[in-house]
């Protein structure tokens, strides 16, 4: 497994309101570049939580990309995708690289605390997620945090760093100057007109950092 690095997606069910939609969607931002996909969706449809999360997870192999399932390690497990991110707030990280295996990506929401990104480190997450950044639409109630953390989290912390929240093309060069491996957009890249070419000029700073 290659280090993780570069556009992390989040699928997004207003963003992409039927299967066809999403998958069409998530195949432009793969062929863009896309290096990471997480599955989030807080609908409590498990008949089409399943299904949606079987389907990425064929698409994402056939792209070579990892998939992770928000929140839900019981779907993560039982769809065969590559790991989970959870937040504070979503169980336990010991319990699920307990129920995923070693090989299993798992990542922790740690908002702007450097400390809870050591527990998690600590309990077993291989990435770490730090934001929002800026003002988000699809959290908006998400708090922010300020864009040095990133550079003290690479400093102290030996685990890919993730940015995440409002990030767009007009401050991702900025972000990715501060520290972030990955950074982690749902509506700058999947409410783009042109997806593919998005998660190219999305992924541009990476290859200039
Ligand atoms: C990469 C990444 N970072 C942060 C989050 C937010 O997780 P959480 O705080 O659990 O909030 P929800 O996404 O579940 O609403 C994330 N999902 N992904
Ligand atoms: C899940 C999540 N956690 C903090 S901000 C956010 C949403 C990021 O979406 P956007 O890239 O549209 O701001
Ligand atoms: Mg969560």
């Amino acid at each position: 497994m290659t280090r993780l690095h570069g556009l992390y997606g989040l699928t997004d069910a207003t963003l992409m309101p039927t299967d066809t939609l999403m998958l069409e969607r998530v195949e432009a931002a793969l062929r863009g570049g896309m290096r990471l996909l997480q599955y989030r969706d807080k609908s409590t449809d498990d008949a089409r939580r399943l299904r949606q999360a079987l389907a990425l997870r064929d698409l994402c192999r056939q792209y070579d990309c990892p998939l992770l399932i928000n929140d839900d390690v019981e779907l993560a497990h039982a769809s065969g995708a590559d790991g989970v991110h959870l937040g504070q707030q979503d169980g336990s990280v010991a319990a699920a690289r307990d129920r995923l295996g070693p090989a299993a990506l798992i990542g922790q929401t740690c908002h702007d605390r450097i400390d809870l990104a050591q527990r998690a480190i600590q309990a077993g997450a291989d990435h770490v997620a730090f934001g929002a950044f800026f003002a988000s639409r699809t959290k908006p109630e998400a708090e922010l945090a300020p864009l040095a953390l990133l550079q003290e989290a690479r400093a102290r912390l030996n685990v890919p760093v993730v940015a995440i929240g409002g990030i767009s093309m007009d401050n991702v060069a900025r972000v990715v100057a501060a520290g972030a491996d990955l950074i982690a957009v749902v509506n700058a890249l999947f409410a783009a007109e042109d997806i593919q070419q998005q998660a190219e000029r999305l992924t541009q700073p990476f290859h200039v950092s």
